[in-house]
């Protein structure tokens, strides 16, 4: 097993966020957290990743490989940001650091783990992975510069620069046209290949059509579904469930 969560509760003063979130992931697989806007699934990527507002009051479990991360401090949780834990976010151009080349911002996130040795090197290859055909040009380019799509494949090379085991996406494909959303489905695809396990949070069951192999409904911080991706399809159990999917199709 490469993350077990149990019990999540999170609370802000007395607004209760999240209520008893329990699931599991393993490598080689894409865990797709769907549900309405604030019903808590960016809550749960940033518990995972110890990135909560410090009001947040957050108990339960989240053992990554057995290690239990609830509670671990700040300077080792920063050792395995990025190393053992990559996330990408939804909108590229907030992440990005608009003053600094490509090149820089997916080095700095290899060298605080590596040391620049090596590193050079490495930004080539990552952007190759992640899909990039002309590197040389991208590397030297700010993020103004590049498109989109583009910029969405830097923010993924500099989540997997250091080859995580673990890789969580909040609505990583919201902001981008729909030809371009497929492209950068695929590169899910292709990590989860590679045996990596994937978190994939969306409000779109077009997404999780498309990547998911197992699937989390979430209303009001409560998991109301779990399954894999043919059963909630095929076989919804939750009328939550049902009315989502319907929406979704209805709107198509
Ligand atoms: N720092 C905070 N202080 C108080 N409440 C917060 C804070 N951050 C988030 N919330 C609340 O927590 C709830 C869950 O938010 P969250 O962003 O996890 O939901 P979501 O399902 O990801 O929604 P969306 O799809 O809109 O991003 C919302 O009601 C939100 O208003």
């Amino acid at each position: 097993m490469l993350l077990e969560v149990k019990d999540l509760s999170l609370s802000y003063g007395d607004k209760r966020v999240l209520k008893n979130v329990s699931f599991s992931l393993n490598r080689g697989e894409v865990l797709c957290i769907v549900g309405e806007s604030g019903s808590g699934k960016s809550s749960i990527l940033l518990s995972i990743m110890g990135l909560l507002p410090k009001n947040a009051k957050l108990s339960g479990s989240i053992l990554l490989e057995g290690k239990e991360l609830l509670n671990l401090r700040e300077e080792e949780y920063r050792k395995l940001r990025g190393k053992e834990i990559g996330i990408v976010f939804q909108e590229p151009s907030l992440y990005l650091d608009p003053l600094f080349k490509v090149k820089d911002q997916i080095l700095e996130a290899y060298t605080a783990h590596f040391g620049k040795a090596g590193g050079e090197e490495r930004v080539v290859e990552v952007l190759k992975k992640v899909g990039v055909q002309d590197v040389e040009r991208v590397m030297n380019s700010y993020p103004h510069q590049l498109s989109g799509g583009l910029k969405q494949r830097v923010c993924i090379a500099i989540a997997v620069v250091c080859n995580p085991k673990l890789v969580l996406a909040d609505e990583p494909t919201t902001a981008l046209d729909l030809t371009v959303q497929r492209k950068i489905l695929g590169l899910f695809t292709q990590l989860k290949e590679e045996g990596k396990g994937i978190i994939l949070v969306t409000h779109d069951f077009g997404v999780v059509a498309e990547v998911a192999d197992r699937v989390l409904v979430l209303k009001e911080g409560e998991v109301v579904e779990e399954g894999d991706v043919v059963s909630i399809f095929d076989a919804p159990k939750s009328p939550y469930t049902r009315a989502l999917l319907s929406a979704t199709y209805l709107k198509a």
